[in-house]
């Protein structure tokens, strides 16, 4: 028999106590969520212990079964929320047969999330070849030889491929691969959560609306 997860406890209420003296802080008011997921995102690249911008995607299947994996925020503004992936990938596949898909942040060292739900669009060539050049080259390298979310018959075979575009490019910059490229959410919907005592969360919803947001609350 396996041994059981071991999966901690709720807080005890004198837990929560202790966590209260420490959690007198203002509202959480905004106008522009786009200027609170900065201040946000800059908070957590301080405190996280690391990749800050990474960011859950979810996406749905053809048959409307979601899925979700990790990936990397690198860019974001009025315009929306950037990542890059391998187009043929299953995400790669998912979001040009669906257009749509959601984002989720989780700093655990602020205790906070932000919720992201919108319409997904490619990047343009150039935007993607602009990131592209800014990545190390063995990174690229690998991005030319993976078959991102294919079965590997064996690491060795990935690591040949590899030694062989390093080769093909010589000492020279390896382009962007045509199946490489990036996608940008653009938000009709966003959500920041801040932890608060007993589970009595603050949550602060911002709703696309002709010619800007519309907020409300949510009932934690
Ligand atoms: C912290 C973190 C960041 C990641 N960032 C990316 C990324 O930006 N792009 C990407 O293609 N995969 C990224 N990955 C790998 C993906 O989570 C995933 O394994 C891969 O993209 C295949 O997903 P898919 O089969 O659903 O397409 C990241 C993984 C982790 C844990
Ligand atoms: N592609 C893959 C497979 C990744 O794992 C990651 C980050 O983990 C990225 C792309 C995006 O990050 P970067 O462009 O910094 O390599």
């Amino acid at each position: 028999m396996s041994a059981k997860p071991p999966i901690p406890p709720s807080p005890t209420e004198d837990e929560y106590l202790k966590a209260v003296a420490s959690a007198d802080l203002p509202p959480l008011t905004a106008e522009d969520p786009v200027g609170l997921f900065a201040e946000w995102l800059a908070e957590a690249v301080k405190s996280e212990v690391n990749d800050p911008n990474a960011m859950a995607l979810a996406t749905v299947d053809a048959g409307g079964l979601p899925d979700v994996r990790m990936v990397l925020l690198k860019d974001a503004g009025p315009d929306g929320f950037v990542f890059y992936t391998n187009l043929g990938s299953a995400k790669g596949q998912q979001l040009a047969a669906s257009g749509k898909a959601a984002l989720l942040f989780h700093w655990k060292s602020l205790r906070r999330q932000v919720r992201v739900r919108g319409m997904v669009t490619p990047v343009s060539a150039e935007e993607a070849d602009a990131y592209w050049a800014t990545r190390a080259r063995p990174a690229q390298l690998g991005a030319w030889a993976s078959q991102q979310s294919q079965p590997l018959p064996d690491r060795l075979a990935f690591e040949k491929a590899i030694a062989a575009y390093g080769v093909k490019f010589g000492l020279g910059k390896a382009p962007r691969p045509p199946h490489w490229s990036g996608f940008r959410l653009t938000p009709s919907h966003i959500e920041f959560w801040r932890d608060r005592p007993f589970r009595l969360h603050e949550r602060l919803v911002f709703d696309a609306a002709p010619g800007g947001w519309t907020t409300s609350r949510l009932y934690p």
